[in-house]
């Protein structure tokens, strides 16, 4: 099976073209090739497939073989993948994914290349029960939740997947092994859940690490990124522009507020390409 490694400010999966290799056992193939020991090392599996409704369908899988609806740093990558290998020479494109249809602008270097990419992102949904997070309360802004005893302010966003986002002073020093396990498997979240641990550093600027469900802690998530903006824009801790310092890089946020779609901005990079055997 050919494949193509790449990564969104190293938040990095294994794209396969499934217009040319047939992927039968996804959430296997993804545990096993996302090993970074036995495998080829990767945070989960992308696959590139057509749609009826989009130029491009994006179906993705993370490092624990489960299926995510949405993934804004791999959304970034598929954009780069399809103009990369020509299978369009539109610099405008609409790629289907579980949630829903997201439309990207590629943005091509001197070499022909893509080298940044703007999506529209959709709206982030704040209703509890489409998270979803059981609370009893229409919407989770800045409200105290416990998880293993510590207490937290939290909010909660889905960008097409959940997001759980808590402030904390010392983001750099939090042992983020032991507590992301808490957030991701507390029943509160029926479907788990991906954890942000954020710190605003001023209006413009945040610093998060997140805890991804299924995938472990990532060097970035760009739903995660977009979830951070939408909560402390909420919360009114910054503007409507901002940018999210991650562990892998920087990703820039847009959003006017509710009743709008936010934007996300952010590099797509290409490692290396192989053959796995299957
Ligand atoms: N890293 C991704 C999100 C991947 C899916 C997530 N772990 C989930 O299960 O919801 C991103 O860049 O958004």
């Amino acid at each position: 099976m050919k494949f193509t490694k790449m990564h969104g400010i190293g938040n990095d999966y294994v794209y396969v073209n499934c217009f040319k290799e047939e992927v039968k056992d996804p959430e296997n193939l993804s545990i096993k090739l996302s090993n970074r020991h036995t495998g080829i090392g990767s945070d989960g599996l992308i696959l590139i497939k057509p749609s009826t409704k989009a130029d491009f369908f994006m179906d993705m899988y993370n490092a624990d073989g489960s299926r995510g609806k949405m993934c804004g740093n791999g959304i970034r990558c598929v954009g780069k993948y399809v103009y990369d290998h020509k299978m369009t020479d539109k610099t405008s494109l609409s790629i289907e994914t579980l949630s829903g249809i997201k439309y990207l602008e590629l943005n091509v270097g001197e070499d022909g290349k893509v080298i940044l990419v703007k999506v529209n992102m959709g709206e982030p949904i704040l209703k509890t029960k489409d998270i979803p997070v059981v609370f009893d309360k229409e919407r989770v802004i800045n409200e105290p939740f416990t998880v293993d005893g510590i207490n937290y302010n939290l909010t909660a966003v889905s960008m097409g997947n959940p997001h759980a986002i808590v402030y904390i002073d010392d983001v750099d020093g939090l042992e983020i092994e032991k507590t992301g396990p808490k957030f991701e498997f507390d029943s509160r979240f029926p479907e788990r859940v991906n954890t942000e641990f954020v710190k605003v550093l001023d209006r413009k600027n945040i610093q998060m690490r997140v805890w991804e469900r299924g995938s472990g802690e990532t060097m970035a998530c760009g739903t995660g990124a977009c979830a951070v903006a939408t909560a402390s824009i909420l919360n009114g801790y910054v503007d409507n522009d901002v940018t999210i310092h991650l562990l892998g890089g920087d990703l820039t946020i847009s959003w006017e507020g509710e009743g709008n779609d936010l934007y996300m901005k952010g590099n797509a990079v290409t490692v290396f390409e192989g053959d796995y055997p299957v």
